[in-house]
């Protein structure tokens, strides 16, 4: 029998939602706070208002059999005081020198303090912060709580609370796979009595054993990693940070490749098979994007500076990845000349498949560069086409990707989301100015058969 705890969650966005929606799934009985009403409002009536597989119907489900609430800033203190457990999934944006901006972090660190001071507790109240923070931010919450007790008049007693770091590790478009089916849960804290709480509300994910229509690949169980804050913060980094230098190591081997007349999909195979390196992310291409490896890897970098420590490898890991998206300029001038009244098909917009994300997207970069030559840009998006729209003025966006095509002297593959790599490819090549010309930013066409159409193929490092 899972013992129930009643779990206050603030922020209703990416993380706060999915958090939210397992902790109900497995057991736990949520409710999500978010100081959005429209947000709110929409998750009262069931619509999730971000585009992530199963999730809406998870909300759905667990908000039917009561297990999944919602409410908007003026609920903050009835679900605080009635929590056991409360965890901060909150923005922290890349502040305008790269660090991370704690400002929302810290005004939900305060609002908890303030309905502390003005409720005792029978037991203390576990602080979770599921955001990503900066080393040193699970001491800065404890001393916002206090200070939000001081404020309200409260005695500011510590006993009252304790804050465990449990960084997030999901990826958009398998957020709920990654949440049930984690590889690891990471716990910090320097209490053992949170860490044993903890280490109860997630049983149910460690000993892999709650309802789920989900096709898992059910590990026997998931391995805990209980550490102090400070490890805890820093393991969220160093994890983002590595995944987008192994990225970032793969498109310096793939230019090298070009250069040497390699084939990069066939050295990524050749070294992914050392179980030491593993074949993920080691696909070259436009770069990475998204939601967390630049503000993260900017968050690490600003950290060092702060200790005037130089952090060569995550300066050259930014800088490869820039040069990437120019790349597909430079592809682009080596067979068109000049660019200047081409029209240029985007395919795929969001900074990767499965979501309409687009924070960091390499497409807006790739199509402001464009648009700044002189080329006509059209994208093509299943998901994210509107709200590119809005965000890429010099951007004429469509919803058919063979009307992106129609009279475009080049493709771009930017996202390969499944429409674009079933492309029937004679139809783009009929559509297309002759020869067209196909950049594929992600390596995901096969080379022969884009050639056997009659277009011309330039990928990345092959
Ligand atoms: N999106 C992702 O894939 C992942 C994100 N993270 C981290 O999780 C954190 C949250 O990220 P996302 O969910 O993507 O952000 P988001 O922008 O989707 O959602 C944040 C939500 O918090 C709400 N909010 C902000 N301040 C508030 C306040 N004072 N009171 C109540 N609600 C407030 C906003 O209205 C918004 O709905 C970030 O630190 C991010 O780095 C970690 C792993 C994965
Ligand atoms: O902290 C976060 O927010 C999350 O950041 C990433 O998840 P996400 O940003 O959703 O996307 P990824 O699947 O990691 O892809 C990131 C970027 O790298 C690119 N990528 C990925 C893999 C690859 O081989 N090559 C490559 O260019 C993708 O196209 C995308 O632009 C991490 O994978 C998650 O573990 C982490 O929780």
């Amino acid at each position: 029998m899972v013992e129930e705890f009643k779990v206050g969650v603030i922020g209703a966005g990416y993380v706060g939602l999915v958090t939210g929606a397992c902790l109900a799934q497995i057991g736990h009985r949520v409710t999500c706070v978010d100081r959005d009403e429209d947000r709110v409002a929409q998750l009262s009536a069931g619509r999730v208002p971000i585009y992530e597989p199963g999730l809406e119907e998870m909300v759905v489900r667990n908000a039917r059999r009561g297990t999944l609430f919602f409410t908007g800033p003026g609920g903050l203190r009835e679900v605080v005081r009635a929590a056991d457990v409360v965890f901060i999934a909150v923005d922290t944006p890349q502040g305008e020198d790269g660090s991370a901006d704690l400002s929302n972090v810290a005004a939900v660190a305060k609002s908890i303090g303030s309905v502390l001071a003005a409720a005792p507790r029978e037991k203390p109240l576990l602080i979770v912060n599921k955001s990503t923070v900066p080393v040193g931010s699970g001491d800065y919450v404890s001393m916002l709580v206090c200070d939000g007790i001081d404020e309200a008049g409260g005695a500011g007693e510590p006993a009252e609370f304790r804050v465990v770091s449990n960084p997030e590790f999901l990826r958009e478009g398998n957020a709920l796979y990654d949440s049930l089916f984690p590889d690891r849960i990471v716990l910090g804290a320097d209490s053992r009595e949170a860490l044993e709480a903890m280490r109860s509300l997630y049983d149910p994910i460690i000993a892999q054993s709650f309802p789920t229509d989900l096709d898992p690949r059910p590990k026997v169980s998931v391995p805990l990693v209980v550490t102090d804050l400070a490890s805890a913060e820093m393991i969220k980094y160093a994890a983002n940070a590595f995944l987008a230098t192994k990225i970032s190591f793969i498109n310096e081997v793939s230019n090298l490749c070009e250069l040497v007349g390699a084939d990069v999909a066939n050295v990524a195979a050749g070294i992914g098979l050392d179980e030491r390196i593993g074949p993920r992310f080691l696909g070259a291409g436009v770069g990475w994007g998204g939601s967390c490896f630049p503000k993260d890897v900017a968050a690490l970098r600003s950290v060092a500076r702060e200790y005037d420590y130089e952090p060569v490898l995550l300066d050259a890991t930014v800088a490869v990845n820039e040069r990437q998206r120019r790349r597909v300029i430079s592809k682009l001038q080596h067979d068109l000349h000049t660019l200047k009244g081409k029209r240029i098909a985007l395919l795929g917009l969001a900074f990767k498949p499965n979501t309409d994300d687009l924070r960091e997207a390499p497409s807006l970069r790739i199509a402001g560069e464009l648009d700044s030559l002189g080329a006509r840009v059209v994208g093509y998006d299943p998901v994210a086409g509107k709200a590119a729209a809005r965000l890429s003025p010099g951007l004429r966006v469509v919803f058919d990707p063979y009307e992106a095509l129609a009279g475009a002297h080049a493709a771009v593959v930017v996202t390969e989301w499944e429409e674009v790599r079933n492309l029937d490819l004679e139809r783009a090549a009929s559509l297309m100015d002759d020869p067209g010309l196909l950049v594929d930013g992600r390596n995901t066409l096969d080379p022969d058969a884009v050639r056997a159409a009659g277009l011309l193929y330039r990928g990345f490092g092959r």
